[in-house]
C-alpha cells in the first residue's frame, strides 16, 4: 500500500484500486505485515511491488474482466477458452476462505473487488460457507474446501449463511398465518439472524447468534413480513410517522431547554424511524475489520436528556484528547472575548447557516436565544481525516442521517439505572433548563428513566453497544473500552456499508 500511496493523488489512486483491486489487497496485506517486523515480509512485499508484477496483474485483470462478456459465439479462440479455465481456480474467482479456529467453521475472508463473486454479489465477508453442491463443508480443513471448489470450475453452488439484523419485533405465537407455530422462533428489533436457509419465498430458517440451538427455527421472509406490515399499516395508518426534523436540540450542542419529557415525547421520541410503518424488516450486515489506513468510524452516543451522554462525551475528550475529539459547531452568534474561530465554532453569518441547512449539511440544528447552532457533517469529516475517533451526541432520529458508508458509525446507548439509583448517583447533578440555569436536578428521574425505556424500545437494533450510567467512572472505563474494540476487532455492519457507493 505504501508503494502505491506515494505520488497518487486521490483520484488516481480510486482508480488502480479499482484496475489493480486484487494486487491491492495481497500488497496491502504484506505491508501491515512489514509494520509488525513479521519475517520475511519486507522481502515478499518487494517482491510483489515490482513493476513487472503490475504489468503482470494488469493483463491478467484485463483478460479476466473480457472474459465476462465471452458468449460460445464471440469466444475469441479455444486457447483464449483453455486459459480462462486455467486460470479460474477459487480464489481467482474472487474470494477467499479461512477456517474460524475455535468452532472449526470455514468464513468468506475476503471478496476480492471485481472478481466473479463480487460481481455475483452473492458472497460477502463474514459469510458462513455451510455447503458446496449440496455437500457439508461444516468442520473440513480449508484445503479440503478448496480441493472441493477448484473441482467446481465456474459451475459451483454455494450455500452461504446470511447474516440479518432484526429491525422488527417477530412473534410467531401471534401470528396466524405462520404454517407451524411450534417451529417458529421469535426475534426482537437488533437480534442478529444467521439465516441458513431462503429456498422458501415466504419462510425461511434461521439462528440467532451468538445462539446455542443447533436446530433453526421459521421466521417469516423480508417479503412477508414486508406484506404484514402493509396490512398492519392500513389497519393503523394513523401510526405512521410525523417526526419533524430538525430534531436535535440537546443541551451538548449548547441548544436545549429542557421542557417536559411528555412534551418531547409526543414530538419526538415516539416518532424514531422504528415507527415507520414500512420499515425494513431485515438489514442485511457481514463482519467488517477497519483497515489501520481507513478513517475511524464515528462514535455515537443516544441516550434520554440528562442521563449523562454529554458528561461522558466531556470526559472521554479531556481523558484522551489527542485521540478523541467532538466535531465544532457553526453558530451565528457573534464571537466573544477568548473565543478563537473555527476553535469553540465556526462562526458564520445566517445567509450561510440558512444556506448550508438548505443543502442537508447539518446533523442537528437549531435556536436559542436569537442565534442558530448547529453540528454539520463536514466538522464530524474534518475531525476524522485528521486521524481521530469523533464522539458525538445526537437525537434518536438523526441516526439515519448518519448510517452512511463513509462513516460507518458505531451506536452506544447509555441507559437510565434505576430511579433509586439515579437518585443516589445524581445528588449533585444540576441541569440546565430554559427558565433557570444549573437548577436541581430531582424530581425528573421517573420520567427519565421511562423516556431511556421508550428509546431503548424504539431505537435497539441501531445499537451496537449498551453502557448503563450508574456510576460516571465506571461508564466512561467502559466507553473507552468498547470504543476501541469498536474501532480495532471485526464488528457486524450493513453490507451496503460495504458494497454500495452510498455517500453522504
Ligand atoms: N453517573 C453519574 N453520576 C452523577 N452525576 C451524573 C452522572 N451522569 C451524569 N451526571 C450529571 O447529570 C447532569 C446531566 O448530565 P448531562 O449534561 O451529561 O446530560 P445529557 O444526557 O447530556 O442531557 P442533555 O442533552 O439534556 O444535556 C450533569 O450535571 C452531570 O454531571
Amino acid at each position: 500500500k505504501d508503494v502505491f500511496d506515494r505520488g497518487i493523488n486521490p483520484a488516481t489512486k480510486k482508480k488502480k484500486i479499482k484496475n489493480e483491486g486484487l494486487q491491492l489487497h495481497v500488497v496491502e496485506d504484506v505491508g501491515e505485515a512489514v509494520s509488525r517486523n513479521i519475517s520475511g515480509a519486507q522481502l515478499l512485499h518487494e517482491l510483489l511491488s515490482a513493476p513487472w508484477l503490475r504489468a503482470l496483474l494488469k493483463v491478467f485483470h484485463k483478460f479476466f474482466v473480457d472474459a465476462m462478456h465471452w458468449t460460445r459465439a464471440n469466444c475469441p479462440s479455444p486457447d483464449a477458452l483453455e486459459l480462462y479455465n486455467l486460470l479460474s481456480s477459487p480464489h481467482i474467482q474472487g474470494a477467499t476462505i479461512r477456517r474460524d479456529e475455535e468452532t472449526g467453521d470455514i468464513y468468506i475472508a475476503r471478496v476480492i473487488h471485481g472478481g466473479l463473486a463480487d460481481r455475483s454479489g452473492l458472497l460477502h465477508p463474514g459469510d458462513l460457507l455451510v455447503e458446496v453442491n449440496g455437500n457439508s463443508v461444516l468442520g473440513l480443513e480449508p484445503e479440503k474446501v478448496i480441493h472441493i471448489l477448484v473441482g467446481l470450475q465456474d459451475k459451483g453452488l454455494f450455500m452461504v449463511s446470511v447474516y440479518m439484523r432484526a429491525m422488527v419485533d417477530y412473534y410467531p405465537l401471534q401470528d396466524s398465518s405462520i404454517p407451524c407455530p411450534d417451529a417458529g422462533m421469535a426475534f426482537s428489533r437488533g437480534d442478529l439472524l444467521e439465516v441458513v436457509d431462503q429456498s422458501d419465498a415466504q419462510w425461511w430458517q434461521a439462528r440467532k447468534v451468538p445462539c446455542g440451538a443447533s436446530f433453526a427455527g421459521l421466521i417469516p421472509s423480508a417479503s412477508t413480513l414486508r406484506s404484514k406490515q402493509r396490512e398492519q399499516w392500513w389497519c393503523h395508518p394513523s401510526q405512521v410517522h410525523t417526526c419533524i426534523r430538525p430534531s436535535g436540540f440537546r443541551r451538548s450542542f449548547r441548544l436545549w431547554r429542557r421542557t417536559s419529557y411528555k412534551r418531547r415525547r409526543q414530538s419526538c421520541t415516539s416518532c424514531t424511524p422504528s415507527t415507520n410503518a414500512l420499515a425494513t424488516p431485515y438489514e442485511e450486515v457481514a463482519l467488517y475489520q477497519r483497515l489501520p489506513q481507513e478513517n475511524h468510524r464515528l462514535i455515537i452516543l443516544i441516550g434520554a436528556s440528562g442521563v449523562g451522554v454529554n458528561e461522558l462525551r466531556k470526559r472521554l475528550i479531556k481523558l484522551n484528547p489527542s485521540t478523541f475529539q467532538g466535531p465544532v459547531p457553526h453558530t451565528t452568534r457573534p464571537m466573544r472575548d477568548g473565543e478563537q474561530a473555527g476553535r469553540e465554532y465556526h462562526f458564520v453569518t445566517k445567509e450561510l447557516f440558512e444556506y448550508m441547512v438548505c443543502n442537508h449539511r447539518f446533523v442537528e440544528y437549531g435556536e436559542s436565544k436569537g442565534h442558530l447552532y448547529g453540528t454539520s457533517i463536514d466538522a464530524i469529516h474534518d475531525v476524522l481525516k485528521r486521524g481521530r475517533m469523533c464522539i458525538i451526541d445526537v437525537e434518536p432520529p438523526s441516526i439515519h442521517f448518519l448510517r452512511s458508508r463513509t462513516l460507518k458509525p458505531y451506536v452506544i446507548f447509555i441507559k437510565a439505572p434505576g430511579p433509586e439509583c439515579l437518585r443516589q448517583s445524581r445528588r449533585n447533578a444540576r441541569i440546565i433548563t430554559g427558565y433557570a440555569v444549573n437548577r436541581a436536578f430531582t424530581d425528573d428521574f421517573l420520567e427519565l428513566e421511562e423516556m431511556s425505556q421508550l428509546i431503548e424500545a424504539k431505537c435497539k437494533q441501531y445499537f451496537d453497544s449498551v453502557v448503563v450510567n450508574d456510576d460516571l467512572q465506571d461508564a466512561c472505563m467502559q466507553l473507552c473500552s468498547i470504543i476501541q474494540q469498536a474501532q480495532n476487532e471485526p464488528q457486524w455492519i450493513p453490507v451496503c456499508w460495504l458494497t454500495s457507493s452510498q455517500q453522504m
